[in-house]
């Protein structure tokens, strides 16, 4: 006999579809807290397991996470990224682990990382200097930051920027319509019966333009790689296409990479690297605001640690505890990706529970990280919690899980934890924030986009003055 997790009322054909609401991290949260850590709803036909405890999570990407190492497939995602043929999207299985390979050990291993000092280093330089020319210091730091990761993405990836002219507008339009289909809740996905809906409401029209733009895009940027060769992408200044172009042609992978494949896993870096990371310093920067009295007292320390120098460098980040600990306060409060999916690859028994082979899971990083039997006061911003703790957000501690854990953990964390350290230091280094028009620090709203990545609602506004 099976023992089920609870699961609340459902409605016929759509199940628990109309509990969602417009932030599903939210309403799940919630109905959680009534219905327990392990509960079952239904999503149209498809059964899916909610997952909101540090326990649980800890015994699905930990403890049992090979039976839990798949992604349901989506038909989106299957669209843009050819198959699919990145890693993010992939289904667990031999293709998905070559590619995340070469994703480990050849494009985000910390040598490589390591090797993205300079860009790093002169896009937040630029990040200043566009603050800096900001008429009446007034500056939009969600457009700061979006356009700064994603033109560290594209020096990263593909060797330069898409930022100019009539180019640049393309790519960011191009961009925009790409992470926003990623976000797209596809009914279709749930009740195949409803399909149909998507010919005529335009989202299948839509996918399929945005597919062919980015894949023409990505073949011209190619075809330039390919007539401006690297002999040794070992050496500084090689790039994602160079290595993925090189892997290909040396079958360094141990199999044959398609052309499909190299494509799907540029798009990867964008759709995993740009977003959460622009998200995550744009919620760090508006607790700051909001809590006038941490933002002084991580300022004090980044000039601290500072002192008689004209610029922080990434070897300074190592002596600020208080930025690490506001960064991971950040990320606990606002983990960027809410919500972690999976799929059951066989039956298995977790808490207790017998879940069925196929099953789809959520995992809730959002939820976990406002337990209130983990965190004191977990509503509030208190980086101090992290500084006597060795909790941390690599995938080991699973009341803290913004990266994710286990084999389908973030592979980006070193990444994203360089950029978003750096940049923090250097706007605190330089410039004193406030609010615009004398705005109170409480009265900033904290609404939240919906999406993939749970951004703000609204651009986050500041008054940047440069340091006396
Ligand atoms: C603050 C920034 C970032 C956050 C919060 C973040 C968060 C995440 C999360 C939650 C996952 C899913 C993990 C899981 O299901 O267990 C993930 C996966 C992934 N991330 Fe990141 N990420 C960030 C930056 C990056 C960057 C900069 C890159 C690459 C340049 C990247 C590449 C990836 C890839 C390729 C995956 C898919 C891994 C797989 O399915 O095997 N991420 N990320």
């Amino acid at each position: 006999k099976k023992k089920l997790p609870p699961s609340p009322s459902k409605l016929p054909l759509i199940g628990h579809f109309h509990k969602l609401g417009l932030q599903p991290h939210r309403s799940l949260q919630k109905l959680s807290n009534e219905h327990g850590p392990m509960m079952m709803l239904q999503f149209g036909s498809v059964p899916v397991l909610i997952a909101s405890s540090a326990e649980a999570a800890s015994e699905i990407m930990k403890t049992q996470d090979l039976s839990f190492a798949n992604k349901p497939i989506s038909a989106i995602p299957s669209k843009l990224f050819f198959g699919p043929k990145d890693v993010a999207f992939t289904p667990y299985g031999d293709y998905w682990r070559n590619a995340r390979s070469i994703c480990m050990l050849q494009l985000l291993n910390n040598k490589r990382v390591q090797s993205f000092r300079k860009i790093r280093e002169e896009e937040t330089s630029l990040l200043l200097q566009r603050i800096r020319e900001s008429p009446n210091r007034e500056v939009d730091l969600t457009e700061l930051f979006v356009s700064m990761t994603n033109d560290i993405v594209c020096r990263v990836a593909l060797g330069r920027k898409y930022c100019d002219g009539e180019e640049g507008r393309k790519f960011k339009s191009l961009l925009l319509e790409f992470v926003e289909l990623l976000g797209v809740f596809n009914i279709g996905d749930y009740m195949t019966w409803l399909a149909w809906m998507n010919r005529f409401n335009g989202l299948n029209a839509k996918v399929d333009k945005v597919a062919k733009e980015f894949d023409a895009f990505l073949e011209g940027v190619i075809e330039e790689h390919r007539g401006n060769k690297k002999s040794d992408t070992e050496a500084e200044g090689a790039d994602f296409v160079d290595i993925l172009l090189q892997v290909q042609k040396e079958n360094k992978a141990g199999f044959q990479v398609e052309m499909d494949a190299i494509k799907a896993i540029i798009m990867d870096m964008f759709a995993a690297g740009t977003d959460t990371t622009s998200t995550l310093l744009e919620w760090t920067m508006n607790e700051l605001l909001r809590n006038p009295k941490t933002l002084n007292k991580l300022r004090d320390e980044v000039r601290q640690v500072t002192q008689g120098k004209t610029e922080v460098t990434e070897d300074d980040l190592e002596k600020m505890p208080y930025l690490r600990a506001a960064v991971k306060e950040s990320s606990r409060l606002h983990s960027p990706v809410p919500l972690l999916p999976r799929k059951a690859i066989r039956d298995a028994k977790v808490l207790g529970y017998d879940i069925a082979a196929g099953t789809q899971v959520l995992v809730c990083p959002w939820a976990i990280s406002r337990d209130p039997n983990l965190w004191e006061n977990p509503e509030e911003f208190q980086p101090e919690r992290f500084l006597d703790t060795c909790i941390d957000y690599k995938g080991l501690h699973f009341e803290l899980i913004p990266f994710g854990a286990g084999r389908r953990g973030c592979p980006g964390i070193t990444f994203a934890k360089f950029v978003n350290e750096l940049a923090l230091a250097r706007l605190m280094f330089h410039f004193d924030f406030s609010l615009p028009n004398g705005a109170k620090p409480e009265d900033l709203d904290v609404d939240e986009a919906a999406g993939i990545t749970v951004r703000r609602k609204f651009p986050l506004l500041a008054v940047a003055t440069p340091r006396s």
